[in-house]
């Protein structure tokens, strides 16, 4: 589950992040249509209005720090792409990587699939982005890994034959008897499922603390009274996202651990024939980019029009850049499969 705590506009979001109880989401996949009530945005902060009072601020420091850092200016961009070259200029050589192996595709949601946007439910992807997953999941193992509470993110992709790794690889969920290797087990693992009636009680407790502030000039208020209640509560940390507060478990459980989990999952742990693919934008990403440096498999891959420190290898500059990667992926993988529709990406 990821909880969001949250007030009358969209700027900034209190979430807290957990795997949902096993036993309602373990019995149903794909989830309903509509995302379940905990799963749900309850509360929500506009801070717009006092951006310019919060600049300053450490809090404000704290948030934008939570996204990989930008180099000091431009001219740096030209090393960083040398360092990060794009994934699509250097598509042929990272084929070459591949050649052999067993490619498995982890993505990112917002900001990687789906463009950012002020308004986090309405963060959707497009049909055409769609098409392209749904088209390279049919040649590759691929698996959805997001910050956002499984159910919702799965109700953006809407794709069933995926693997979906929601709260940050907490709440991990796969569809039976697809890709699986002979040693594999069907997926679904959730982890820090002891959290649950602590974090009920810090969501109970946080909102009905956020109905007393207003929202948009107070956004102080809502770290600060955040801050209070984790005070209480030594085991859970809170992280930053952008323009998001996250309350977590604090259990060594990440992106990259999910990747390492989903991997070992489908059969491939031990494996130097597999090479996993991680495409996403966010710090949460990096875990995932530092868990594939440490595996020494693979390549991640960054989305970020600008320099930003990062583990990946590679990078693209948008989500629609992410689709052509995607779109070359398919094609590549169709010269290999000729009998599976082509693919309509241009
Ligand atoms: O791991 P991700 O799939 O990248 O999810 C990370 C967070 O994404 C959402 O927030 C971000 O995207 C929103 C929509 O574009 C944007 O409005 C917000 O400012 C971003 O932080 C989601 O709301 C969070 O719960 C996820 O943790």
């Amino acid at each position: 589950m990821t909880k969001h705590a949250a007030y009358p506009s969209e700027d900034v979001v209190a979430v807290v992040a957990a795997p949902v109880p096993v036993s309602r989401h373990f019995t149903s996949f794909p989830p309903l249509k509509d995302a379940p009530l905990d799963c749900k945005k309850h509360v929500v902060v506009d801070l717009s209005a006092s951006r310019d009072a919060i600049m300053g601020g450490s809090w404000f420091e704290s948030m934008k720090a939570s996204s990989p850092r930008h180099a000091d200016d431009a001219e740096h961009h030209g090393d960083w792409m040398e360092k990060h070259p794009s994934a699509l200029a250097q598509f042929e050589a990272l084929l070459a990587a591949a050649k052999g192996k067993q490619i498995v595709l982890f993505l990112d949601y917002d900001g990687t699939l789906s463009p950012i946007v002020e308004d986090p439910d309405r963060a959707v992807m497009s049909e055409e982005m769609r098409e392209a997953v749904r088209r390279v999941a049919e040649h590759f193992p691929t698996a959805i890994v997001s910050g956002r509470c499984r159910d919702k993110v799965f109700n953006f992709v809407k794709l069933t034959e995926l693997y979906y790794a929601g709260s940050h690889g907490m709440d991990i969920q796969g569809p039976a008897n697809h890709h699986l290797q002979a040693n594999a087990e069907v997926v679904h693992y959730q982890a820090g499922t002891e959290f649950l009636p602590v974090i009920e009680e810090v969501f109970g407790t946080l909102t009905a603390k956020m109905e007393a502030i207003a929202g948009a000039k107070e956004w102080n208020a809502v770290n600060e009274e955040v801050r209070s209640v984790l005070k209480d509560y030594p085991n859970l940390k809170l992280t930053h996202g952008r323009k998001v507060l996250e309350i977590r478990p604090s259990i060594k459980w990440d992106k990259g651990k999910a990747l390492e989990f989903l991997l070992k999952s489908l059969g491939y742990a031990g494996r130097n024939d597999v090479f996993p693919i991680y495409i996403g934008d966010d710090r949460t990403d990096e875990d995932a980019f530092k868990m594939l440096r440490n595996m020494g498999q693979g390549i991640g891959i960054l989305v970020s029009r600008l320099p930003k420190e990062t583990a990946a290898s590679y990078s693209l500059s948008d989500p629609t850049e992410v689709k052509e990667f995607l779109c070359k992926l398919e094609k590549s993988a169709k010269e290999d499969a000729p009998d599976l529709a082509s693919s309509g990406c241009t």
